[in-house]
């Protein structure tokens, strides 16, 4: 993903409001003593999986869905991902194309047993018509076949789905600079190599390209940790639990330097330990600590993108 790395490193060289602490990098590194604390993919128990293109259709719907959830204070990614899970071994067609493209808002919260409107609901049900729609297009209504389309190559995966389903172009113009963070495309390749054990619709040969996820959870997590510093005024913002608008220099510097702080803790890490670290692997650690943190303020940005 190198449209990803440069322009978060650039982001990082010019921003304004956030900076990265190479000592906090350090310090981080040393207290794990140089290697990742290991996370298990689905730790939590919560994800449908049966070794086939059944997974790859509901994890393709989930990082469809994968998004602001902060809104509703008692609703969180454990909801929908296990919420999505039951409606599968409820109805095994409930994910066909044809289906998604159907979805109303309350048929959608039906589904997940939630009680009230969803956060971003319209939008929520207009990418399932989207994922829907372009897989019957294109992927005879399969995202098992978009996946093998892609010859093991995570890199041409994010390119194809960014492609093809312009809900997941997660990118921003920065100061002028166009900044690519891709989040929920680069967690679905991430999502099928965890859940796949790289093996079979997993098997990715260059997984090591793939970033950090920019969601809300890890940039609070590095700055817990003392690689993220936040000018007074933006951790009042925080603080004060007031929004942050989506593309405004804030919230692009708070996703970018996360890219751009995890990549150096990897390339620190790598050479620590001698061996090939991935930002994956990283990101899930961080992001275990964060879910497990209910005190962690996070920054509050209505987005679609994560
Ligand atoms: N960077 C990063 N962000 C991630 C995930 C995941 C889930 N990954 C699954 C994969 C295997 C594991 O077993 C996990 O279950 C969700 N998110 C983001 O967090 C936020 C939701 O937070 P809260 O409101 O507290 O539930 C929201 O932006 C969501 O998009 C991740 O892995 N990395």
């Amino acid at each position: 993903m190198e449209e990803v790395r440069e322009s978060a490193a650039w982001v990082a060289l010019n921003s304004s409001h956030v900076t990265i602490d190479s000592s906090g990098i350090e310090k981080v590194v040393e207290k794990i003593k140089g290697s990742i604390p290991k996370v298990e993919w689905n730790y939590e128990g919560i994800h449908y999986f049966d070794n086939g293109p059944l997974t790859v259709q509901y994890l393709f719907v989930l990082d469809a869905l994968n998004f602001c959830f902060w809104p509703d204070k008692d609703l969180n990614y454990d909801h929908l991902a296990n919420g999505l899970k039951e409606a599968l071994l409820n109805d095994k067609s409930v994910f066909n194309a044809d289906r998604l493209q159907k979805f109303t808002g309350p048929q959608l919260r039906e589904l997940l047993k939630w009680p009230r409107p969803l956060p971003l609901e319209e939008e929520r049900v207009r990418l399932l018509h989207e994922v829907g729609f372009e897989l019957e297009r294109s992927f005879e209504g399969k995202a098992s076949k978009l996946v093998e389309s892609c010859g093991k190559s995570a890199v041409k995966l994010v390119a194809l789905v960014t492609q093809h389903f312009p809900g997941f172009r997660d990118h921003s113009v920065y100061k002028g600079h166009q900044v690519f963070l891709y989040k929920r495309a680069q967690i679905f390749a991430s999502d099928l190599w965890g859940a796949f054990k790289g093996q079979g619709y997993g098997e990715f040969k260059d997984i090591s390209s793939i970033t950090m996820f920019a969601d809300y959870i890890v940039p609070a997590v590095l700055r817990q940790l003392g690689v993220l510093k936040y000018s007074s005024t933006l951790a009042s913002t925080i603080e004060a639990n007031s929004e942050i608008g989506a593309g405004s220099e804030e919230e692009v510097e708070l996703r970018a330097c996360s890219i751009y702080a995890v990549e150096k803790m990897r390339e620190l890490l790598s050479i620590k330990s001698g061996k090939e670290v991935l930002s994956v692997e990283l990101d899930l650690w961080l992001w275990s600590v964060g879910v497990q943190c209910p005190s962690l303020q996070h920054h509050r940005t209505l987005s679609i993108y994560y």
